[in-house]
């Protein structure tokens, strides 16, 4: 038995990570003699309908669809999709029918984290924004929550080991726990023994909520670490939290009072895109946990569309190989493969991967820049979203 509840690479790659009734139609079909090409789409619904996501988790899926006879293609990591496909793969049906279950479970759940990082990453686009939600999920899929979040446009990630996977440094200065190891009254002893055990590029950002007022807290920070201080988090707690706008409002005051306006005022805690909506004017940054990393995974279905070159689909799924546009006015479109699309409309879908080799390539940075002008172009996350 594995030490922990993880279904492990080998099983992913091998296609042991499926659903049983996968194995059963294999069984059925090769007694059958039957195996035909076919075309399925990844769809999550059918029709635009004005509510767009951000696509992710496709480097995964990618990997998992590589050394497989088949060919795929896709909208690129990064890009919004309103209905219709996001995904298509052509090949003959036992090439790929058992890896149905983690292609999906790779595009859903990290399309999820992605649209709400998004949505954050809207509500505040000039605050330094930070992921802190690894704590809220299985530790195993700490990685996609942190590459998801920096997709969707936040600035950094608390969590280590997903950095070490996608090559980047976390973020993050001290816990309640620290303070309370030091214990009431001894915030000064916490605060100045962190400032002499940290490397010197470690932000000086004190918490400033524990014991007492953050006013408080914040000044006798600021006394001290001196100079040294770059920043103080408030995480109160949200049975203390009272106004938040107006305690923010009333630190910045104070710091401005004491000659300490470079001191950044960054809040934590159970925030999502209203309350930085709400603060972002008056706050520097946010660490934002659960509005992200427990964002509801994306319900991407696979169907099939052709068999043996003739369209098809089950009741209620739209038959046939489409395509899927971006309109200049920054709407989506859904259309036959084969038919024109719309005047000026640019076309979403890439080659993905071409007999069993991937084609395509995933840069993060890109992703994010994509999903950037892709909010922009068609308004995602503006506040009727
Ligand atoms: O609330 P979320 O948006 O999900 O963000 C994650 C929260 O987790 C931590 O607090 P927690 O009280 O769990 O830990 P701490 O007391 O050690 O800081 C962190 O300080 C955030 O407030």
């Amino acid at each position: 038995m594995p030490p922990f509840d993880v279904v492990g690479e080998e099983a992913i790659r091998s296609g042991r990570a499926t659903d049983a009734y996968f194995e059963r139609t294999e069984t059925t079909l090769r007694h059958a003699d039957r195996n035909p090409r076919v075309v399925a789409e990844v769809t999550a619904d059918q029709f635009p309908d004005g509510e767009f996501e951000l696509f992710a988790g496709l480097k995964d899926a990618a990997t998992l669809l590589a050394g497989h006879d088949l060919d795929a293609d896709a909208i690129p990591e990064g890009r919004l999709f309103d209905g219709g496909p996001v995904m298509r793969v052509e090949g003959n049906y036992l090439e790929f029918a058992r890896l149905e279950t983690s292609l999906l479970g790779f595009l859903s759940h990290a399309s999820g984290i992605a649209t709400a990082a998004l949505e954050v990453r809207r509500a505040a686009p000039d605050s330094n924004v930070l992921s802190f939600g690894a704590r809220h999920v299985h530790p195993s899929i700490a990685a996609v929550v942190e590459r998801s979040a920096l997709m969707g446009g936040l600035d950094g990630f608390s969590h280590v080991a997903a950095g070490e996977v996608l090559g980047r440094e976390a973020s993050g200065t001290m816990p309640h726990a620290l303070m309370i190891c030091f214990g009431a009254g001894k915030q000064e002893e916490a605060w100045t023994a962190f400032d002499e055990a940290v490397p010197d590029d470690v932000p000086r950002i004190a918490l400033c909520d524990t014991y007492s007022d953050e006013v408080d807290e914040v000044l006798r920070a600021v006394d001290a670490l001196g100079d040294r201080l770059s920043g103080v988090r408030l995480d109160t707690t949200s049975s203390r939290r009272g106004d938040m706008r107006h305690i923010v409002r009333e630190v910045k005051w104070k710091l401005r009072a004491r000659g300490r306006e470079d001191v950044d005022v960054f809040v934590s805690g159970g925030l999502g895109p209203d309350d930085l909506r709400e603060l972002s004017d008056v706050a520097d940054g946010f660490g934002v946990g659960g509005y992200v990393s427990n964002a509801t995974p994306v319900d991407f279905a696979l169907d099939i569309v052709e068999r043996a070159g003739e369209a098809v689909a089950k009741r209620g799924k739209l038959s046939g190989v489409k395509e899927v546009y971006r309109t200049r006015d920054g709407a989506h479109h859904v259309g036959l493969r084969g038919e024109d699309g719309p005047e000026g409309a640019e076309s979403l879908m890439e080659p993905l991967v071409r007999d069993g080799e991937v084609v395509a390539d995933f840069d993060l940075d890109a992703a994010t820049d994509r999903a950037r002008e892709d909010a922009e172009l068609t308004g995602f996350g503006e506040r009727a979203h």
